[in-house]
């Protein structure tokens, strides 16, 4: 197999920097540079906890001077969603294909960078959730929900999340919605005493976002009929769980020319 070139933003963050273990231990990718918004003109190995790098990754402040100075097949981008937008949208202008994990990206976000997939005919994978577990309960969910079309998504998040509701929740909520008969949910006088508590409406379902210390990623998705319920629930409970999908995506994206939104998308 190919060596596949890899620039990776946001190397410091624990999803980065459990990217970064993947990258180095997987013989066929290989860690070009690092784009991290400090330490620009230090190497990776420099930096705390990544000593055992023996090869030499330059740390760029800014992903457009990072990407004249290395040849990369493929940017993981793994920061923040203003931020992850404008490396996505920068790497394919230099023609590297995206991997993104980054969740809070907007609509319009998602329409844009698929006009320019397309327009330049490369390959980009945005995946809200790379765990393989997530991605069988999104299905799941959407095979259930064409039987029962009342439905609430509760999430919940480590405390230092800063987007609420999650990449994954208004993902399996879009699954639902594309399957589901359309329902406005809960009772038609209902009547909130403290706002928010019923959570955010996505096509007429409730979604809950629960953020907690202690906590990793998880949800539930929970249907109810008369006389029944049905739960659906994923767990991760360390990044290491992530770790394979993103490996699938960079190897699918090297052979990509279309944008794609979701794992469940590439995966057989
Ligand atoms: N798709 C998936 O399976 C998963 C996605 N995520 C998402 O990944 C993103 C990162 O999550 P965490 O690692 O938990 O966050 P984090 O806060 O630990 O890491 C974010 C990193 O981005 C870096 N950063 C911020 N601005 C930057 C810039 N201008 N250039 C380069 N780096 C910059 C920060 O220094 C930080 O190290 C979030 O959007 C989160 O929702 C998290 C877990 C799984
Ligand atoms: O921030 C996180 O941690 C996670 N973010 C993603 C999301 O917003 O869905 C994926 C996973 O839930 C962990």
């Amino acid at each position: 197999m190919e060596t596949i070139k890899i620039i990776i933003a946001g190397p410091r963050g624990r999803m980065g920097s459990e990217a970064v273990k993947l990258v180095e231990n997987t013989e066929h990718f290989e860690l070009i540079a690092a784009v991290d918004y400090k330490h620009d003109g230090m190497m990776l190995s420099d930096l705390p906890g990544f000593q055992s790098i023996i090869h030499s990754v330059p740390v760029f402040s800014d992903i457009e001077k990072c990407l004249q100075h290395v040849k990369a097949d493929v940017l993981i981008d793994l920061t923040t969603p203003e931020v992850g937008m404008y490396h996505a949208k920068t790497a394919l202008e230099y023609n590297v294909r995206p991997v993104v994990g980054t969740t809070g990206f907007t609509k319009k976000d998602l329409e844009e960078l698929e006009r320019i997939c397309n327009e330049k005919e490369l390959g980009c994978i945005i995946a809200p959730n790379f765990a393989i577990g997530a991605i069988l309960m999104m299905k799941f969910s959407q095979m259930a929900a064409k039987y029962f079309n009342d439905v609430e998504i509760i999430e919940l998040h480590h405390d230092q999340k800063l987007d609420a509701p999650s990449g994954t929740a208004v993902k399996t909520a879009e699954m639902i919605s594309a399957v589901r008969e359309r329902k406005k949910q809960g009772h038609p006088n209902e009547k909130e005493t403290i706002d928010g508590a019923r959570g955010a409406l996505y096509d007429g379902m409730h979604i809950h976002s629960v953020r907690l210390p202690g906590l990793i990623a998880h949800q539930q998705v929970l249907f109810g009929a008369d006389g029944q319920t049905l739960t659906i629930r994923h767990d991760s409970y360390h990044r290491g769980s992530f770790m394979s999908g993103i490996k699938i995506a960079v190897e699918t994206v090297v052979k990509n020319n279309s944008f794609v939104y979701g794992l469940e998308n590439i995966l057989d």
